[in-house]
């Protein structure tokens, strides 16, 4: 099944769809270096923690086609300043930081390689670069299966309904994407009763984006508000929540779109397994527990306005966080990555 494409590559050619213009209109622009992708990042043109990293490196990819280093050092000095200055586009998702320390760390090794001339080093980090596309897609294919089985196993059942939050399908990711990943393949093979997805205020990345994806796939699915959760878990007899991260800390704690943390609590009252679905490089073992994440905190025209149109009071002070942390006893389904799902205490660095 053909999922929406959100990011388009081809030999040094790089085109984004707009999401700031979704669900309206379908509409890709050009990125021709990593200044274009920094502030198509920061603005939101592009998000989602798997889709910014991937952007942030094919921008990169974009810039060297069009360059030749004299020595492989000078190739490592100009990876190394680009990616410092792609880290600081958003703050929460760690993929774009564990890219940039993986496009670092091979530019570096080919330097230190007497063998390797700059243009073959040149080759092989462009390489890299490329591959982080199909690789992503790869990796949200064993993810949407790994899930769907754990889910399916522990219910008991052929037929479920599943709850999900924010944006993490083909347009938060390479393609077929993380959580939403985990419904698509549930929804392949017949197994799917039906999805809600919560509008995710105040930036409505479920009702733009996943309502948009879904309407797209033709899966069975209904906007529910996010206060109408707990009134829906019970009604619906929703059989598991899954929901993707943008970081997720050594001890199982999981950053990811504000909402997250709630929704878990409220799975937790209703005996509703909890699951996140991420890739393996979303985990920050460098980060002892979700108190080390970092917190964006957005514009607060986000709350006041719809659109352009004023709809709070004029005056009032708000608090917009980007994401919450949940803590991982609440994870109670479990850690889904295309390595397999995993307890969420039980991370370990080398799981295979
Ligand atoms: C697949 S990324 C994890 C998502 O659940 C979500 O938090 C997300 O899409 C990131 O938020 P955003 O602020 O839209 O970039």
């Amino acid at each position: 099944m053909a999922t929406l494409q959100a990011i388009k590559y081809n030999a040094g050619e790089l085109e984004i769809l707009d999401q700031l213009l979704l669900p309206e209109s379908c509409t890709y622009i050009a990125i021709s270096n990593v200044q274009d992708a920094w502030s198509a990042i920061r603005e939101m043109k592009v998000r989602g923690a798997p889709a910014i990293a991937i952007v942030g490196c094919l921008s990169l990819a974009v810039e060297l086609h069009k360059k030749s280093f004299q020595s492989t050092q000078e190739l490592l000095d100009y990876v190394k300043e680009k990616f410092d200055y792609l880290v600081t586009s958003r703050p929460t998702a760690v993929n774009i930081q564990l890219a940039a320390e993986a496009g670092v760390r091979l530019a570096r090794q080919q330097a230190e390689d007497e063998t390797v001339d700059a243009a073959a080093a040149l080759a092989a980090v462009i390489k890299h670069l490329e591959a982080t596309l199909a690789n992503d897609v790869a990796d949200n294919l064993a993810i949407g299966d790994h899930g769907a089985q754990d889910i399916l196993k522990k219910r008991g059942k052929d037929s479920v309904k599943i709850l999900t939050h924010c944006n993490t399908g083909s347009l938060a990711t390479a393609g077929y994407g993380t959580a939403l990943g985990v419904i698509r393949s549930l929804h392949k093979t017949g197994n799917l009763e039906h999805v809600y997805c919560t509008e995710t205020r105040p930036y409505n990345q479920g009702s733009r984006l996943t309502a948009f994806e879904l309407v797209y796939e033709k899966m069975p699915a209904t906007l529910i508000c996010d206060n109408m959760a707990s009134a829906g878990m019970r009604q619906f007899k929703i059989d598991a929540v899954i929901v993707g991260a943008d970081r997720v800390a050594a001890n199982g704690d999981t950053a990811n779109k504000i909402g997250t943390y709630q929704l878990a609590v409220l799975a937790k009252h209703h005996n509703i397994p909890f699951y996140v679905a991420a890739p393996f490089s979303s985990i920050d073992f460098n980060i002892p527990s979700g108190d080390s994440i970092p917190i964006e905190e957005r514009p607060h025209a986000e709350m006041t306005h719809t659109g352009s149109v004023r709809t709070a009071a004029p005056g009032i002070n708000c608090w917009n966080p980007g994401f919450d942390v949940t803590p991982a006893e609440l994870i109670t389904g479990g850690i889904v990555t295309e390595k397999g799902v995993f307890a969420s205490d039980r991370l370990l660095p080398n799981s295979v």
